[in-house]
């Protein structure tokens, strides 16, 4: 009943906290046996007449130390139960952790980040109640009623018979419950995770929200789920009530049983007064661990829900990880046939094919959604799911080791993230060794270097995602750390896209200038940052349609030639207005 052999396994070293837990529980219960046989002895001699002095002072010493060996085996079990959590805790976010690493940058497409957040928080806590009490508490209520069971007998077979055998009712009642509510279960963490998803999400976009005035919607919408999670909470509560009423009715009902058929055998003079106290005192003592169980029970199968959440993250297939090594210092980058889709259903770059020597500067262009960022995704190993062939340095991608590839391929995208921190803790990222000169040419480079020095210089503190920089100054941050990360090859997805226009030429030239050193591949709307590249992929609808160099494809007509004139009036328009 409630046994996941699967999770006791994962935290196995729990097992002997468990087992220690059991122990001094039951040797509470044979301290606390031997006082009320102590006390049942005084009094059978207080009714026989006046005790002696000695089994005065026998019953308060046997007292005094049954109160001792409870209270060390009290602090004992509550030690067991603290080393057993501690271990729950441990293991299972390490697990979790662990996984989260083995599916690697793209564990949001099986799983969302609330959910992971909830799951290794409230879920791994009640677990920690599922190990610290439920299971001991398990063990020791099977041990209990067997126990007092052996030494009832001796008084009295018929009532020790009787409470032990109304003992089994309770885990029948629990049983009974268990099936209602173990979907109910289900059903409230679903709910509750649900909330959760959506409360970390309108947080997250708040003041978008309130831009777009739709803060009201979205607070009906948060307003519907937490009604829905209350009513699903209400109805959990309430079967867990109903479930404690039954169990203490049979608990005490069969505790009574127990005394009304002591007190039948004192009256027909088959036991002793002595014998019929120790048993009315034992009788609820049958019944305490159980009904103790039960109580934990509804904890025990919220860990439970949990745990088949975690290990259901446990168990999402990992992304097969190589272990070649990409080893060149200037790999080469070859595309071959490559297809890839998101969903099994619409293709969204269909049979590439790019050939990207080492230290080259390659452009890729095309209209927005014809499938660039997705392109620099697989080359980042981001998804993996693709047919044909992506050799860096001569090794295929699916079994290139992350580890190699994140050390060569650097991405800068147009929203990197920043840390909350200083600009130093943020840089030392790209190179943890970094000497503060270093970091300062990094900076110079990207145009930053004077804005920073009003300011704290590298210990300028930084908010969450740096929010306390404009959206350039972010980007440069994001760039200058990218070129401290000193790697062979670097895409750059629109990185410059929200950087000024002076600014923006002076950083393409600091990306052009990378070319012979570094491998350059850019991804930008902006024609005329990709002018100097040694060849210049154009893309359509996911497919290559025209590959050359600037002039080549402004020469050749096509696609190409046709943005970069829109373009280009554009830029012309914007110049004019501006001399107007
Ligand atoms: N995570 C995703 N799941 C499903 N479809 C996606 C996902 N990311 C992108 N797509 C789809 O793939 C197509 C290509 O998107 P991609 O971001 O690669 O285009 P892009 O050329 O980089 O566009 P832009 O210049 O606007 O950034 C789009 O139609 C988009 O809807």
């Amino acid at each position: 009943m409630m046994m996941n052999k699967r999770l006791i396994n994962t935290v196995s070293q729990s097992k002997k906290y468990i087992a220690g837990n059991v122990a001094f529980q039951w040797c509470s219960m044979a301290a606390n046996i031997a006082g009320v046989f102590a006390a049942g002895n005084l009094i059978g001699r207080l009714a026989a007449g006046k005790p002696e002095k000695e089994v005065l002072w026998g019953t308060v010493l046997v007292v005094i130390a049954v109160l001792a060996v409870r209270c060390i085996c009290l602090l004992g079990s509550a030690r067991m139960s603290f080393l057993s959590s501690e271990s729950v805790k441990k293991t299972l976010r390490r697990e979790i952790y662990q996984k989260l690493l083995r599916l690697g940058s793209s564990y949001q497409e099986r799983v969302s980040t609330s959910e992971v957040v909830q799951m290794s928080v409230e879920g791994v806590d009640q677990l920690e109640t599922y190990f610290g009490a439920y299971l001991p508490q398990f063990f020791y209520s099977m041990l209990a009623p067997v126990t007092l069971f052996a030494v009832l007998s001796f008084i009295s077979v018929p009532p020790a018979l009787v409470l032990l055998l109304c003992v089994p009712l309770i885990p029948a009642a629990i049983a009974a419950v268990q099936i209602f509510a173990k979907k109910l279960l289900g059903k409230y963490w679903g709910q509750y995770t649900a909330l959760g998803d959506i409360f970390l999400e309108n947080l997250q976009g708040l003041t978008t929200l309130k831009i777009y005035q739709a803060d009201e919607y979205k607070s009906r919408q948060m307003d519907e789920e937490a009604e829905k999670f209350r009513k699903i909470t209400m109805k959990v509560l309430t079967m867990q009530l109903n479930s404690i009423s039954v169990m203490d009715l049979v608990a005490f009902g069969g505790a009574a049983l127990g005394v009304i058929l002591s007190l039948w055998q004192l009256l027909a003079g088959n036991i002793s007064l002595a014998g019929c106290f120790v048993i009315i005192l034992l009788a609820a003592e049958f019944f305490i661990p159980m009904r103790q169980l039960g109580s934990f029970f509804h904890i025990a199968m919220n860990g439970m829900a949990a745990s088949d959440k975690i290990f259901n993250l446990l168990d999402l297939p990992e992304p097969q990880q190589g272990k070649a090594k990409i080893s060149v210092k200037n790999p080469d980058i070859s595309i071959k046939h490559v297809s890839f889709s998101y969903d099994r259903e619409r293709e969204v770059l269909k049979d590439i094919i790019m050939e990207i020597p080492g230290g080259s500067f390659t452009a890729v262009a095309g209209e927005s959604g014809c499938g660039k960022s997705t392109l620099a995704a697989l080359l980042m190993g981001r998804n993996k799911s693709y047919s044909g062939s992506i050799q860096v340095g001569g090794i295929e991608l699916s079994q290139a080791s992350e580890e190699s590839l994140m050390k060569s391929v650097t991405y800068v995208g147009h929203d990197s993230y920043i840390f909350k921190g200083s600009v130093r803790d943020n840089l030392k990222m790209g190179d943890p060794g970094a000497e503060e000169e270093k970091m300062w040419n990094a900076l110079e480079k990207v145009n930053l270097a004077d804005f920073l020095r009003t300011e704290e210089g590298l210990d300028t503190q930084l908010e969450e995602r740096a929010s306390n920089l404009s959206g350039g100054q972010r980007q440069r941050l994001a760039l200058a750390r990218a070129l401290l990360h000193d790697s062979p090859v670097y895409i750059f997805d629109e990185a410059t896209s929200n950087i000024d226009v002076e600014s923006e030429n002076e950083i393409m030239a600091q990306i052009r200038s990378l070319k012979g050193n570094k491998s350059v591949i850019l991804i930008s709307h902006r024609l005329a940052n990709l002018t100097g590249a040694d060849r210049v992929y154009m893309m359509e609808n996911g497919r290559v349609c025209e590959a050359g160099t600037h002039e080549e494809l402004l020469d050749y007509g096509g696609g190409y030639a046709r943005l970069w004139k829109k373009q280009q009036e554009l830029e012309m328009i914007g110049k004019g207005g501006g001399q107007e």
